[in-house]
């Protein structure tokens, strides 16, 4: 094979020079109308896209896998593209193709990679969940490894330009990730392999990503975010540390790298004061369920039961605020305040809910507009927008507002009335997506570009008059004047008149033979063409301009613009939870700097509402009391160790108070009658055991690692909720495990805390510790059948009813009887007899030569016997008030059954 063989095309060259710089990343090859995918990108594309695998060409002799996305759609390609944990590299043609003509025939057309989209940067509404932030983060490290090391992460939300910094440590890195849930996570490559890099990597996978270290090199970190906000000085912006100065400019560098030319407008970096949210590490926030169940799924998270917001920016806010609860009385008060003004004035908060429905998205609007990736409906966006700030405003005139809801208020009328105006007098009422075809732009807005739409409608009538005058001139009544890309105008008749007219119509200058029919050009049509398509595109031209001009006068107000839909997600999410507090009367909480923690008739919101949802029985309302206790002067909450059955409600009683301290401080009312709340600083659950396979950790490894992590860092203002701690072990470790372990929150931690267990030696502790209480789940027993009443009450429970909560599971009968009788022996064993000794006392498998027993026959019972014997339409009105009476009798005098029986 010759060299000129195996040389690649100079379009191939071009493609695998563009592809060799953008090694990670599926390049998305603009040809035309289509976006062409090659070799391995073409065969990743077509598996994960479903779409046709071909062949183009050849190189080296083989052939060259191909896969093509139309333009038009690929919006839904990059999406499911995305969604698969890859990136794209949108490679677009950068020159008009008659330039590269001019170069020579074979010269290619240049193009260049315009846009990395990643999942961190993207901002088309159709990629993104509109109720979800989605985060970009950076982590940085600095001063090494050791003890003195430097973290922070900086993180925005393109399609919102929101922009945060934060310090951290080593400790809370992972939990301050985790509350983020970001897309995509930068950091130094030099990180990679590093023991507080490696666990947030095997979390977030792909979207994890290291980078070269330059991206954070803290010398220049400044320098570059100057240049980014195109300030001369950071000073304006708040004091940063180093760690905080790289992470950020790691950011907006990534942000450089991914989108090119577009500079996208970002807020200035806002510092979030370290401690001023509570730390819930990603443990807690999975177990909780906050928002996400186990599974994976929002439906039947916390955030999903209590998301009653209006508009998109709202939910955000609403997400943002469940995933970091604060820390500081006086701001969570604030909040607070907000909800209450909104119950308190139930039809101004129905007025604003209305209001706001259905409004377009600001945030991301204002984001693709700032990134010139907008089309026509975003400026309209903008305009219905500022619409329902002036009714917004007008609705809410002359309230007496708390500061938060009126500084929201402030926001929104805030924004200049011209910029209104101005969208309204240009934009067109119906606009198309794009911008490229025109039409966006209203008659009678803009003089010249009425002028040339005029002209180009008044030539489409000439073409009409011109067609009549030729029918008339040649007397051929079938002649057309007709419209095709390659010709442009041109006349058309059939064949045998176009023959005759060849030659005897000096006008007609022949183009085209078709089957039966003959094209001919004139003067004329080529004349009135040029006026058409110059016209269009004179029409197009200005109406690109206005586009620009619109756009610019946007983003010219775009910090009270964004401060406005900032104000309209506060507005939002505070009526949305009044909304939630007036229907499912939820009450304001009282936090404040003691360590209080007492529930008056508290209920878990999400087992609620799916008990109402299946029209099953009423949540049972439960108080929980952790404040110390009362004039003992104790330094440290109290410890309620909870026994009870299996499906008593110990765990929803757990979760319950956990979240009722998420709600309280993220600002929410809480489904409770009355809540008073020490201010929590970090909350622990263990609810529930999981093994994690990925981490090569087993069910009661992750148990333990998790509670060390619990009794290491605990202090007097956390909540724990540990469930069934040592329950994946032999029984005697288990318990000892959890004997420790309560004894060491009450002495070391001193924390608040519910402890659920099965392991009834522990009730004993609370003789000896003065903060600890025994609570149990009140059960009734009827017939042997365990009746769950899912009410705590102090106390300890007897036993824990596993027999027949397998039963009811439908375990076979068989497996019931003989677990019922090892369960009488081992109580037996328990009184002083050796339990070796009764292990031995049964034989194994005996219960496979037994029959299985036949369900017990009810016991006679005199109240049944005496219903029965009764025949209603037998008696008199007389007769049956006295069987009522004699019925009432009888059921007096059989006593409940109680205590321990009919296992
Ligand atoms: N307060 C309540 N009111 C009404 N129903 C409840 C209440 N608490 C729990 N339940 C119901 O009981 C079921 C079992 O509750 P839960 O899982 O909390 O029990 P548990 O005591 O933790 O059980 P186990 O020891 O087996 O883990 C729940 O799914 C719910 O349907």
């Amino acid at each position: 094979m010759s060299e000129a063989d195996t040389a690649p095309t100079p379009m191939m060259a071009q493609y695998l020079a563009i592809k060799d710089a953008n090694p990670d990343c599926l390049l998305f090859y603009r040809m035309g109308d289509f976006y062409e995918l090659f070799f391995d990108d073409a065969v990743k594309a077509a598996a994960a896209l479903g779409i046709a695998l071909t062949k183009r060409g050849k190189h080296r002799g083989e052939d060259i896998p191909m896969a093509g996305v139309p333009v038009v759609s690929s919006e839904d390609y990059l999406q499911r593209l995305i969604a698969e944990g890859f990136r794209v590299a949108v490679c677009e043609q950068i020159e008009d193709p008659a330039e590269a003509k001019k170069r020579g025939s074979k010269s290619v057309v240049a193009r260049d990679v315009v846009r990395l989209v990643t999942p961190g940067t993207i901002t088309e509404e159709t990629l993104l969940e509109p109720g979800r932030p989605n985060y970009l983060a950076a982590v940085a490290r600095l001063g090494g490894g050791g003890p003195g090391a430097e973290y922070a992460i900086a993180w925005t939300d393109l399609s919102t330009g929101h922009f945060r910094i934060a310090e951290t440590d080593l400790d809370r890195l992972s939990t301050d990730i985790s509350a983020l849930e970001p897309s995509e996570l930068i950091y130094p490559d030099q990180l990679s392999g590093e023991p507080e890099i490696a666990p947030l990597v095997r979390r977030l996978q792909r979207a994890a990503r290291a980078e070269p270290s330059v991206l954070f090199d803290g010398a220049t970190a400044s320098e570059r975010l100057c240049r980014f906000f195109g300030v001369s000085t950071l000073a304006g912006f708040g004091a940063f540390s180093r760690a905080e100065l790289s992470a950020a400019a790691a950011l907006v560098s990534y942000l450089g790298k991914t989108q090119f030319a577009a500079r996208p407008a970002l807020e200035r970096p806002r510092k979030v004061a370290p401690g001023s949210t509570m730390l819930i590490d990603p443990a807690t926030r999975a177990s909780l369920e906050l928002t996400r169940t186990l599974s994976g799924r929002r439906q039947g998270s916390l955030l999903a039961t209590i998301d009653r917001t209006r508009t998109g920016a709202g939910a955000r806010l609403l997400a943002a605020r469940l995933a970091q609860p604060l820390t500081d009385p006086a701001a969570i008060r604030e909040r607070h305040d907000s909800v209450g003004f909104f119950v308190e004035e139930p039809a101004i908060a129905t007025a604003l809910r209305l209001t706001i429905k259905g409004a377009p998205d600001l945030e991301r609007a204002l984001a693709r507009l700032s990134l010139d990736r907008a089309g026509p409906r975003d400026l309209g966006a903008v305009r219905e927008t500022l619409d329902r700030f002036r009714q917004l405003r007008d609705l809410m005139a002359g309230a007496v507002l708390p500061a938060e809801l009126a500084s929201a208020l402030g926001a929104v009328a805030a924004v200049p009335a011209e910029l209104e105006q101005l969208l309204c007098a240009l934009l067109a009422d119906e606009l198309p997506l794009q911008k490229r075809d025109g039409g966006f732009i209203a008659n009678g807005a803009i003089e010249p570009l009425d002028d040339a739409r005029a002209l180009r409608d008044e030539s489409r009538q000439y073409i009409a008059a011109l067609q009549a005058r030729y029918i008339e001139e040649t007397g051929v009544r079938s002649l057309k004047v007709k419209h095709n890309n390659v010709l442009g105008y041109f006349i058309e008749v059939p064949e045998a008149q176009g023959k005759s007219l060849l030659g005897s119509y000096a006008g007609f200058t022949h183009r085209q033979t078709m089957a039966s029919a003959m094209r001919f050009a004139t003067v004329e049509l080529a004349d009135l063409e040029a006026r058409i398509v110059e016209a269009g595109s004179t029409a197009l031209k200005l109406e690109l301009e206005a586009f620009d001009h619109l756009r610019a006068a946007v983003l010219a107000d775009m910090a009270a613009l964004r401060a406005a839909a900032d104000g309209v997600a506060v507005l939002d999410v505070s009526s949305a939870l009044a909304d939630l507090a007036r229907s499912d009367a939820w009450v304001r909480p009282e936090v404040d700097d003691t360590l209080s923690f007492c529930i008056e008739c508290g209920r878990h919101p999400v087992v609620e509402a799916a008990l109402k949802s299946s029209g099953g029985e009423a949540f049972v309302a439960n108080d929980c009391d952790l404040s110390p206790p009362a004039g003992s002067g104790a330094k440290g909450g109290a410890i309620w160790l909870l026994t009870g059955p299996n499906m008593g409600g110990k765990s929803t009683f757990l979760r319950q108070n956990a979240l009722m301290a998420v709600l309280a401080q993220m600002g929410a009312f809480v489904p409770a009658t009355k809540a008073r709340i020490g201010m929590v600083d970090r909350l622990f659950s263990r609810v529930g055991a999981s093994d994690d396979l990925a981490e090569g950790r087993s069910t009661f490894m992750v148990e333990m690692v998790e509670t060390a992590a619990i009794l290491n860092q605990a202090g007097p203002r956390t909540l724990v909720i540990l469930d069934e701690i040592g329950r994946g072990t032999a029984t005697y470790d288990g318990l000892s495990i959890a004997f420790a372990a309560v004894e060491h929150l009450h002495e070391a931690n001193r924390c608040r805390a519910l402890f659920a267990t099965h392991f009834h030696e522990l009730t004993a502790l609370a003789a000896r510790l003065g903060r600890l209480s025994n609570a149990t789940m009140r059960v009734k027993e009827w017939e042997g059948e365990v009746i769950f009443l899912h009410e705590v009450k102090p106390g300890v429970a007897d036993r824990s009813y596993g027999i027949q909560v397998a039963r009811l599971a439908g375990l076979p009968a068989a497996v019931v009887e003989r677990a019922r009788h090892v369960l009488s022996e081992l109580e037996k064993g328990e009184q002083g007899e050796k339990r070796t000794a009764f292990v031995d006392d049964l034989p194994l498998f005996s219960m496979l030569s037994k029959p299985a027993p036949v369900a017990a026959q009810p016991k006679a019972e005199p109240v049944l016997d005496a219903l029965k014997a009764l025949d209603p339409d037998a008696m008199t009105p007389r007769q049956a008030m006295d069987a009522l009476y004699e019925l009432k009798r009888l059921e007096r005098s059989a006593a409940l059954p109680q205590g321990r029986k009919g296992l």
